[in-house]
């Protein structure tokens, strides 16, 4: 056994985010932790790898009791993590991150010797048999190649456990077929994998042990045999049954058009020529392979990024320039992707990040009235479960999952006609992610028109009345979402890709 966390809990303040966990990790095998959202999965990595101190319990290295003060601790044990928030600095090259904050080989004169530094990170690549460009900036790489990066720098740090939480997030199912054939070499060089990730069909794949945590403790310890999904939601959902949502007939849709995009082109190209409709009544699933222009065309379309040709048409006015306020008056609104960088403010609570766009509802002549106020946003806490101690927490202090339930309160209080979801369910628990679709539909049976972009092909298939496909900043195909699978959507992809046209 390499490493194990015996009789672990974490108390912040009065609150146990762990109870006497116990886990051992092995080296070579694939360990996933599993857990709903707020489950403790986080707080445990995060005293793996010295940013907090456990209340009780102890941390067991190769037999000895051993102490991660702070994350140089776990460094120097060869302990190291794969944020699900990239952490490497956009402008500078895949070569300059590799060897961030660590000397760099030096040359007689003192200065960086550039191709010493090429030789040694040229040996890394050969070793872990990870073979991407590192000399594009990072701003110019995929999600996948990010991450191999990320992981190539791990691995120069001579990782005996890698932990990877929510590695896939963003990746389609091709480009995560890369990072597991990489953790199967990683495995076979005898490090140990921590993987923490929502996506059950890729967990149940890639590993050797499952364990479950909810409310904080070890509810199971499942081997390799054991591992099935009925298991695993059993476990996650306490033996209670999952009312799961039904794809609509799109008998629901309605002929009224609420928007209609055509040929939308932006400024800096990333989106060149984007068509398609949102009737009222419909959801709308739109799928590509990352970096294909789907983020960047709703983007311009809620006012965010610079349009220069085609039209947007909604609710039948033509749009010229607008900006994000005057869309969610218009009744448009859009969930972001990312929910550090654009959805939330970290330090504000959770009652302020969501009355933040209906500040003109819940006050009167500029002074927001506290009861109006905390009515919405309880509402919108208890319908989405929201796990916090109260709504004036801080949202920096919630889970991932947590936060993005936030994110999604804060949209719906908005009451708008038209939904923008980019990776809605991105992070969030199985049981959550079932909580989005059946909200969605049933906005939809409402009348109000939904647009559901996500890497998750399978998603896109359960929730989508209709499917746009998009390659390369260009729509390319529609299709009804009727007897159509997973194979029908990657051959358009990849025949529109470059060079197969
Ligand atoms: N710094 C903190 N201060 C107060 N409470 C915290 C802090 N960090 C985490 N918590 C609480 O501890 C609990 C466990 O959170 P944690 O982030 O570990 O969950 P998780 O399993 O990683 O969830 P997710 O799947 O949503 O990422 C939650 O209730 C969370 O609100």
């Amino acid at each position: 056994m390499l490493l194990q966390t015996r009789e672990i809990t974490k108390i912040f303040g009065g609150h146990k985010a762990l109870e006497n966990v116990t886990i051992s990790f092995e080296a070579g095998t694939v360990h996933s932790l599993l857990g709903e959202n707020g489950a403790g999965k986080s707080t445990l990595i995060k005293i793996l790898t010295g940013v907090y101190q456990p209340t009780n319990g102890q941390i067991i290295w190769q037999g000895q009791q051993t102490f991660i003060n702070r994350p140089k601790d776990a460094q120097d044990l060869g302990v190291n993590v794969i944020h699900q928030d990239r952490q490497l600095v956009p402008y500078f090259t895949g070569l300059e991150n590799l060897f961030l904050n660590r000397t760099y080989p030096k040359n007689k004169l003192g200065g960086i010797n550039w191709s010493k530094m090429r030789e040694q990170a040229n040996a890394l690549k050969e070793k872990w048999k990870i073979d991407i460009t590192l000399d594009k900036p990072v701003y110019d790489l995929t999600p996948t190649e990010r991450t191999m990066l990320e992981i190539l720098r791990a691995m120069s740090y001579e990782s005996k456990v890698l932990i990877l939480d929510e590695p896939t997030a963003s990746l389609t199912d091709k480009e995560s077929e890369l990072l597991f054939s990489l953790i199967d070499h990683l495995k076979k060089e005898n490090v140990a994998i921590i993987y923490i990730s929502h996506r059950l069909e890729e967990v149940i794949k890639i590993s050797d042990h499952v364990t479950v945590l909810t409310g904080g403790k070890v509810t199971a310890s499942l081997q390799k045999e054991e591992i099935t999904r009925e298991r695993i939601i059993h476990h996650m959902t306490d033996g209670k049954e999952m009312k799961t949502a039904e794809k609509s007939s799109n008998k629901q849709r309605s002929s009224t058009l609420l928007l209609s995009v055509k040929k939308l082109g932006t400024k800096d190209k990333k989106v060149e020529d984007v068509t398609f409709d949102v009737h009222a009544g419909e959801i709308v699933g739109m799928y590509g392979l990352a970096g294909s222009g789907r983020t960047e065309s709703m983007e311009a379309i809620f006012g965010l990024r610079e349009k220069t040709t085609g039209s947007i048409t909604y609710k039948e006015k033509l749009l010229g320039k607008v900006s994000p306020k005057q869309m969610i008056k218009a009744g448009m609104i859009l969930i972001p992707e990312n929910r550090h960088d654009e959805g939330l403010i970290m330090s504000n609570t959770i009652r302020h990040n969501m009355t933040l766009p209906i500040l003109d509802d819940v006050s009167k002549a500029g002074v927001i009235t506290s009861s109006v106020e905390g009515k919405k946003v309880s509402e919108e806490m208890k319908r989405f479960k929201v796990k916090a101690v109260s709504e004036n927490q801080k949202v920096a202090e919630l889970s991932g999952g947590n936060q993005q339930k936030v994110v999604f309160g804060k949209a719906l209080l908005t009451n708008p006609d038209l939904y923008i979801c980019d990776e809605p369910t991105q992070a969030v628990d199985i049981m959550t992610r079932n909580d989005i679709h059946l909200f969605l539909q049933e906005q939809a049976k409402l009348g109000k028109g939904v647009i559901f972009v996500s890497s998750d092909i399978q998603e896109i298939l359960e929730i989508s009345d209709r499917i746009i496909v998009y390659s390369e900043g260009k729509t390319v195909a529609e299709l009804v979402n009727d007897r159509i699978d997973t194979h029908t959507i990657l051959d358009i992809c990849y025949k529109h890709q470059k060079g197969e046209k």
